[in-house]
């Protein structure tokens, strides 16, 4: 379990995580979400002690990382795959960490077989591809057998092999009652594999809630457009349920605040006709970027945030 405890981080006058507070729980993928600059990186520095909060703190199952008993063995984590020594193959690297550890050899075979790493553990990390790395960075991470896993950004420029590979492996760990905590700036990437979203922005808390939860805030899951041969008794219907509606042109109407199966069901109670029902979803990544709005560093001349954008 890592709890985040009204954690500040300072850079001089930068404030990077300002009085931050979450739980990632047992048995399930937590999704840490937030612009570029929001304080993930910084916040995951803590919990692993790379860094001393300015306020507050992170405990890992209720210790400060300095005072956990064997903590590669409570917390393993990738925060950046790329501080390998080049020069290292993948097997010596681990086989060093292991012994730094006092993680049995045999482990080190273990984790290349989990990792998928087997046909490439022979060879220089700076032969790589960044895929690789990444799997070499989560090998690591799993050294220690830890009960909880950080993972930095662990879908950054994988192809989708490997994006696959990630999802299905920290389901697992979470599935058997390890807690998992994965960062991106990407909603579509937490999507399928998170539980639980943390989102952060300019280094506060912003959500911290379920998936279904946030689409719901966006208006009930997005937009459903219906047509049907009586749209002003229909309108009127769905109106009276709460729903907003919009005149679409061509007799369809643009419907919020419900989903499609609801249209569907009032359209039967008022005994009008349908001719043609569609949802339209993705309204996650609209609920993620409404929420996100304010706290992106870089935006176009119209204001909107500019996608993928860099410090
Ligand atoms: N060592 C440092 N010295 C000064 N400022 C820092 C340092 N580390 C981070 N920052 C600043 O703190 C803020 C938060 O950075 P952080 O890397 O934690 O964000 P992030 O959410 O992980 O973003 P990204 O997705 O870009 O990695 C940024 O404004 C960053 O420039």
């Amino acid at each position: 379990m890592i709890e985040v405890q009204a954690l500040t981080k300072r850079y001089g006058t930068t404030t990077a995580v300002d009085g931050l507070s979450f739980t990632a729980r047992p048995g399930a993928v937590t999704g840490f979400l937030g612009p570029n600059g929001a304080g993930k990186s910084t916040t995951m520095r803590v919990a692993v002690g790379l860094e001393r909060p300015t306020a507050g703190g992170v405990l890992v199952d209720g210790h400060r990382y300095a005072d956990l008993a064997a903590p590669v063995r409570s917390l393993g984590a990738m925060l950046d795959a790329r501080a390998v020594h080049p020069g290292l193959t993948a097997r010596r690297h681990l086989r060093a960490l292991a012994r730094t550890h006092g993680i049995p050899r045999a482990r080190v075979d273990e984790v290349v077989g989990l990792t998928g790493l087997e046909d490439v553990a022979g060879r220089r990390v700076r032969t790589f591809s960044l895929g690789t790395g990444q799997r070499l960075g989560i090998a690591a991470a799993l050294l220690g057998d830890p009960a909880t896993l950080l993972l930095d950004e662990p879908i950054n420029g994988l192809d989708a092999d490997g994006v696959l590979w990630v999802r299905g492996l920290v389901r697992r760990m979470a599935a058997e009652g390890r807690t998992v905590l994965l960062s991106s700036h990407l909603m579509h990437e937490l999507a399928l594999v998170a539980d639980r979203v943390v989102v952060v922005g300019r280094g506060r808390l912003l959500a911290d809630t379920t998936l279904d939860e946030l689409m719901s805030r966006s208006g009930g899951g997005g937009l459903v457009t219906v047509r049907s041969s009586a749209p002003s008794v229909l309108a009127a219907a769905l109106l009276s349920g709460g729903a907003q509606v919009d005149d679409g042109g061509d007799g369809s109407l643009h419907v919020r605040g419900v989903t499609g199966e609801e249209v569907g069901a009032v359209a039967a109670h008022a005994g009008v006709p349908l001719l043609e029902l569609a949802t339209r979803a993705g309204s996650l990544e609209q609920a993620y970027l409404t929420l996100t709005a304010d706290a992106v560093e870089h935006r176009s001349s119209n204001g909107r945030p500019v996608a993928g954008a860099t410090r």
